[in-house]
């Protein structure tokens, strides 16, 4: 049986970029504790396909896909979101970009532009689409991913770090702005999670081994060790937190 403080029973969760990954998890964890859980990525084949292997597996989901980075079609996964199921409970702004690396000094206007709409603006527009409505119910938890390299400084991926401090910072402001009317609002920062975005790093074994070796856990991070943590803080488990940055990475930033 589950317990009741981690218990999403009818809750409805929307997770942005929940085809793989970190957000993928999340949704099969949510998914597992009882929501129903919206998938959503930018290809509508890719959304049909996992909403339809977590069907498979007794879970209610649907696809509804979506660019983060276009007001439009977040408004269209808002619309249909609640056309579907009526509510939105528990919000994941999960979905990011991080098209280049290299010094801040080498940074296109374009490149940063990217960045941050895809990263900062997308996850502004969402949180206003959604959060009135859960205002107007009372209660609702939303999850923001930021990064540990939004906490600390960075040679080549220091913009997309500039766009995962303003995640933690938005989460602290709504936060102080919706607490009144029932809402939560927390943010993650991974270290380096073993997904797609990753690669770069997490299919070289020498960095592997590198990272390992700095990081207390001596291991790099898996998906569902975020996932349990985004249940962790949409549910009742969490109840008396709200604004903060949780660090999980194995320890890595304590060094
Ligand atoms: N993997 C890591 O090491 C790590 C570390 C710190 C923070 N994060 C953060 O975790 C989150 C998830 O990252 P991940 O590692 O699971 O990445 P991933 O590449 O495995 O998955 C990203 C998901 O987002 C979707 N997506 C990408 N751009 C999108 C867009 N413009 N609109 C809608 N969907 C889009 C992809 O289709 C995919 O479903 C991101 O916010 C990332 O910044 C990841």
């Amino acid at each position: 049986m589950t317990n009741p403080l981690f218990d999403m029973t009818g809750k409805v969760a929307l997770i942005t970029g929940s085809t793989k990954g970190i957000g993928r998890s999340i949704a099969e964890e949510m998914a597992r504790q009882g929501a129903k859980v919206v998938i959503s990525s930018r290809k509508a084949d890719v959304c049909e396909q996992v909403a339809g292997e977590l069907k498979a597996e007794g879970f209610e989901a649907i696809a509804i896909p979506c660019h983060v980075g276009k007001k439009d079609q977040l408004q269209n996964l808002v619309d249909k979101t609640i056309e579907a199921w009526g509510k939105i409970d528990v919000l994941v702004c999960n979905a990011a970009t991080n098209p280049v690396y290299g010094p801040t000094a080498e940074m296109t206007d374009e490149a940063w532009d990217k960045i941050m709409d895809t990263n900062v603006k997308g996850t502004f527009w969402l949180t206003n689409m959604v959060l009135p409505g859960m205002a107007e119910r009372g209660e609702g938890a939303v999850v923001l991913l930021s990064s540990i390299a939004g906490i600390r400084g960075n040679t080549t991926i220091g913009t997309y770090g500039v766009s995962k401090a303003a995640e933690a910072a938005l989460a602290r402001n709504l936060a102080v702005e919706w607490g009144p009317k029932g809402i939560r609002v927390n943010s993650i920062a991974p270290g380096i999670v073993k997904t797609d975005f990753a690669k770069a790093l997490t299919e070289d074994p020498v960095r592997i081994k590198r990272a390992e070796e700095k990081t207390p856990l001596r291991r790099l991070g898996e998906p569902v060790d975020i996932a349990g943590l985004a249940v962790f803080l949409s549910t009742k488990a969490s109840a008396y937190i709200t604004g903060q940055v949780i660090v999980a990475d194995g320890g890595e930033t304590i060094c």
